[in-house]
């Protein structure tokens, strides 16, 4: 037997479960030598030998052994020891030279392996960057493909190690034809993997196309997505300025039918409750006020009433002294008993109750009236201003503001009803007309007043302070702010028709009014309103109370002492509702959010008592002459209507007159009455 055999035993031998194959080969060996094989010991003594062996015993494919088994298995001789040494050396030279083909063969593998896995990186790549996911799977898949491809590469080597020719083991002698043959193996079982990956190419190839057909597909429905979002765009801009004239000739043509009705109501009110009648004395023509017929038949019954009043009154009157000068006797003159005496005089007494009922209806009617005609007046005036205005004509204010109908006219302004076409949304624009006949300083004096008041009011954003949105300038001698609109009246138009309010409705008014004093007080740059009034408290159709209106307001600097800061400009803050400090003359007034505090006092007074606690009767020119409010050291109470104690004291609080103890905004407004919480 060869040592190329022994070795190849050795080879296949690694099979750790045929223990008995060592002694078999012995066996073999020895009897090929012609020794007794029965000679040779049942277990081999080279076990070293075996496990050495074990790098190519695992290529042994199992129906080698099998093979080497049956043909062992039928040979009972017995080999020697000195065989087994010497074949181990030669083995360990084949395994060396087998090692160096083995590495060949790996490294053409691997150079095979590294060109399908770099064709299959760039067609994974290719494809990846196409479709992800399934690019990816593919790439993952062939990778490990090649790598088994590498194993079974290495798995043919092995077995063409062995070579059986006629029903007996040999092993091939040259080295290099054993490699050929290897190589031929390896060449076959890499040719068909190089087929299976170029099946693979040619599919993901394939992919890669459709990939591209796709994207290229999307490409063009992206283009003409993007051309009709073009169109579209371009169309809507186009149709803008129709859609605008659409809508603000909409607009206008309620506004005019409103314009219409609010005339033809005025007129027909007019015959209710009166109208301005024009009289002239000489060249001087002036207006009068004429009561309409309804209020004439109500003055002329309650005239009536009261000279029935005055007759049933000298009748008893008389009956009374004729009663005291007959003494207890029958009347001499008359014939009247004493008892007819006593029925008289509770006739008349009854008559007098039911007159006096009968003027309490008519005299409520007649307050009703009174409103009713305050109203028309304002509305007249309305009318009017809006007749007399130079933007009644519906104009579009800055290409977006449609100008609508006057809500009324302030001492320097005018405010329209407008409607924003961009936002979508009513708005009130504040016209600012310069006096064509102001000297250049006033004007400029007067737009930096604007300036001033749109900057402090244009930061202002809470649910209590009406909104400024914009300002822009109209013409060389107007401009314009952009304001929230409410469409509710003012607090002044609300105390006007209904003077006292019920306290639950003038609590949740003040509520509000501080809730944007607190905001005003809680900001880095604290501001000082300095003009509330009931005019300058709006509502939103919700009744959402509103301050407005920021002409006065002060910023308070960083560096006020905890007594204010100095009153600069005094501005024309309207006098029933500044605090006494504001009227402090003889030297500059320190002012801060306490002025607010008084201001919001005064409110909530006139809202309880519909009147206002300090010269509710008095002109403005006359509180300042009659020192009204530096006088207004207490402030009383009126008995009726009844008012909570809890009310009192916060107005008495507001209405502190030492500028000193009164409570600034952050302060008042934790009072338990500004607060609501379940109970
Ligand atoms: N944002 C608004 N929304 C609805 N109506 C408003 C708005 N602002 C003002 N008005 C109304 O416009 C009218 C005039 O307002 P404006 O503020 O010019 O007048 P004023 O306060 O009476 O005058 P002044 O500011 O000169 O004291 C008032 O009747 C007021 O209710």
């Amino acid at each position: 037997m060869s040592d190329d055999m022994i070795i190849h035993f050795s080879s296949n031998s690694s099979n750790h479960s045929d223990q008995s194959l060592p002694t078999k080969i012995a066996k073999l060996e020895a009897r090929m030598v012609g020794r007794d094989p029965s000679a040779v010991p049942a277990t081999s003594t080279a076990p070293a030998t075996w496990s050495s062996a074990s790098v190519s015993s695992k290529f042994v494919p199992a129906e080698n052994l099998a093979e080497l088994g049956t043909s062992s298995d039928s040979d009972d001789d017995n080999g020697g020891d000195f065989l087994i040494q010497a074949n181990t050396q030669k083995r360990q030279k084949l395994q060396e030279d087998d090692s160096t083909v083995f590495e060949h063969v790996e490294a053409v593998a691997d150079g095979r392996q590294k060109i399908v896995e770099t064709m299959e990186t760039k067609a994974g790549f290719d494809v990846n960057r196409k479709k992800q996911g399934r690019g990816r799977g593919h790439a993952g898949s062939g990778r490990g493909r090649g790598s088994r491809a590498s194993d079974q590469t290495r798995a043919h080597i092995s077995p063409s190690t062995i070579s059986p020719s006629n029903g007996q083991l040999e092993i091939s002698c040259h080295k290099d034809n054993r490699s050929k043959e290897q190589f031929g193996n390896d060449d076959r079982s890499s040719l068909e993997d190089v087929a299976s990956l170029r099946a693979k190419i040619t599919a993901l190839e394939e992919d890669l196309q459709k990939s591209r057909q796709e994207s290229s597909h999307y490409q063009q429905l992206c283009h003409q997505l993007e051309k009709e979002l073009k169109d579209l765009k371009d169309h809507e801009q186009q149709m803008k300025p129709k859609r605008m004239k659409i809508m603000s000739d909409l607009l206008i043509s309620v506004s005019k039918a409103e314009r219409q009705e609010a005339r033809m109501k005025v007129r027909q009110d007019s015959l209710r409750l009166g109208n301005v009648g024009v009289i002239r004395a000489g060249t001087v023509i002036s207006e009068t006020w004429e009561d309409g017929q309804t209020l004439k038949d109500l003055n002329a019954h309650l005239r009536h009433l009261l000279e029935m009043k005055e007759a049933v009154e000298r009748q008893r009157k008389s009956l009374k002294k004729r009663q005291s000068d007959k003494g207890d006797g029958i009347d001499a003159e008359t014939g009247v008993q004493e008892e007819d005496f006593l029925i008289h005089d509770e006739i008349y007494k009854s008559r007098l109750a039911s007159i006096k009922r009968e003027e309490e209806t008519f005299l409520r009617e007649r307050d009703r009236y009174e409103l009713d005609k305050g109203r028309l007046i304002r509305e007249m005036k309305r009318i009017r201003d809006e007749d007399g205005s130079r933007f009644n004509n519906f104009q579009i204010l800055n290409h977006r503001y449609a100008l609508l109908n006057l809500l009324g006219k302030g001492g320097f302004s005018e405010v329209y009803k407008a409607y924003d076409l961009v936002e979508h949304r009513y708005v009130a624009c504040k016209l600012h007309g310069l006096n064509a006949q102001w000297s250049e300083e006033k004007k400029q004096s007067y737009i930096r007043h604007a300036i001033r008041e749109y900057n402090i009011h244009k930061t202002l954003v809470h649910h209590h302070i009406v909104r400024l949105w914009d300002i822009f300038e109209i013409d060389h001698n107007a401009f314009c702010t952009v304001l929230e609109y409410c469409s509710g009246k003012d607090l002044d138009a609300v105390l006007k028709a209904t003077p006292i309010l019920p306290e639950r409705e003038a609590r949740i008014i003040i509520v509000q009014i501080f809730q944007g004093l607190v905001y005003l007080n809680k900001r880095t740059q604290k501001i000082i309103h300095y003009d509330l009034k009931p005019g300058n408290v709006l509502f939103d159709d919700l009744g959402v109370a509103k301050v407005t209106d920021f002409g006065l307001s002060k910023i308070v600097e960083d560096d006020v002492g905890s007594q204010g800061m100095e009153l600069t400009s005094q501005g024309a803050g309207t006098y029933w509702y500044l605090p006494p400090e504001c009227f402090e003359l003889s030297k500059t007034p320190l002012i801060s959010s306490k002025v607010d505090v008084w201001s919001a006092g005064v409110l909530f007074y006139q809202m309880l008592f519909g009147r206002r606690p300090f010269g509710h009767d008095q002109t403005q020119e006359r509180i300042l002459r009659e020192d009204t409010i530096i006088n207004a050291r207490k402030v009383e109470f009126p008995s009726r209507p009844a008012v909570s104690n809890e009310a009192k004291d916060l107005i008495r609080r507001c209405l502190t007159y030492n500028q000193a103890e009164r409570p600034d905004v952050l302060t008042i407004a934790q009072d338990p009455y500004l607060t609501y919480s379940k109970k």
